[in-house]
């Protein structure tokens, strides 16, 4: 029997076309509507389109708006899986966001495309069927948010765009993909460690990602403060390290209550409190600094502002930031 499959378009590069110049931009009609035939082979599709959007223009609000939209069909009932288009930019903070905020109990897929819709080797139309197929098995359900393209399934927590323009783009840094799609099935060889569920119901909050360099100081961090911000999350050095520069800033925002964040700048690996010299991981965990593992700046960025739509408690964010 087919499933029924919620389809939902937000627009980016698979639902663009090239015009006579080369330049790609979203028409009036969503070209992947013209595969509804082709499509509707694999599912009964109920498709939406809140809005229209390439993912540069995508904010926390757009995210809000898919979470009630999937949670309504939920609350309704009938749903067997839901795949979202999305524009690849900003795809996997949308997709961490619904893996936080979601509690579904069938699959979600994220997916995108590289190439648009009328380009030679278009990948859209074969990374929303790959996406349907994996919405639809059986074994895609309870790992949480999925993100799939160019015939591999990755989880939210872990993808990340790594390359501007190759269609072999979404990579899992720290682990790898956990499964596969090829022409015979589905195949999941890895488990998602652990999922994770924040209820939410609004996010307002202002988080700002400040990337550490050699020579860094603390103008940027104390201008957040100037500014106000709930909180701030920094890509850190290495392990986890600062300049000494750096530091007047970190204890000014701690001293005012606002959280601050770290992860590394280096795509793999986890942050620790390892060095003891300024500005080292140690001397940053007793000034309260909250370490964030294994997570990007991008998506530690999404997981500040849905603790601090939950709390106040830096405790409580710092024990968030622990899974
Ligand atoms: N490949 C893409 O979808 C990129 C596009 N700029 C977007 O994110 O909307």
């Amino acid at each position: 029997m087919k499933k029924n499959i919620l389809l939902i378009h937000t627009g980016g590069t698979i639902s663009m076309s090239e015009d006579k110049s080369g330049a790609v931009k979203p028409g009036a009609k969503n070209p992947l509507t013209d595969e509804a035939l082709l499509l509707s082979s694999l599912g009964n599709l109920i498709v939406e389109e809140p809005f229209h959007l390439p993912s540069p223009h995508i904010t926390p609000n757009e995210m809000m708006i898919l979470k009630g939209l999937i949670e309504d069909y939920q609350s309704r009932g009938g749903i067997d899986g839901a795949v979202i288009t999305h524009g690849t930019d900003t795809l996997e903070e949308t997709a961490y966001f619904l893996d936080l905020t979601l509690q579904a109990d069938f699959p979600i897929v994220v997916t995108g495309a590289m190439r648009s819709s009328n380009e030679i080797g278009s990948d859209g139309l074969y990374n929303l069927i790959s996406s349907i197929r994996v919405a639809t098995s059986q074994e895609a359900q309870g790992k949480g948010v999925l993100v799939v393209l160019n015939d591999e399934i990755h989880t939210a927590d872990n993808v990340t765009k790594t390359h501007t323009s190759n269609v072999s783009t979404f990579q899992s840094p720290q682990y790898g993909p956990i499964g596969i799609v090829t022409k015979r099935g589905i195949f999941f060889h890895h488990v998602p460690a652990h999922r994770e569920y924040y209820k939410i119901s609004s996010i307002d909050k202002k988080v700002v990602l400040v990337k550490a360099h050699a020579g860094m100081d603390s103008s940027l961090l104390l201008a957040a403060k100037a500014l106000q911000v709930d909180g701030v999350v920094i890509e850190a050095l290495g392990q986890g390290n600062l300049p000494p520069a750096a530091v007047e800033g970190i204890t000014q925002l701690i001293s005012s209550n606002i959280p601050v964040v770290i992860v590394s700048r280096a795509f793999n690996g986890i942050v620790q409190d390892v060095y003891a010299y300024e500005g080292g991981g140690k001397h940053l965990r007793e000034l309260g600094v909250i370490f964030s593992n294994g997570l990007n700046g991008q998506k530690a960025r999404i997981k500040l502002l849905i603790a601090l739509a939950r709390t106040s408690d830096m405790k409580e964010m710092e024990d968030m930031f622990r899974l």
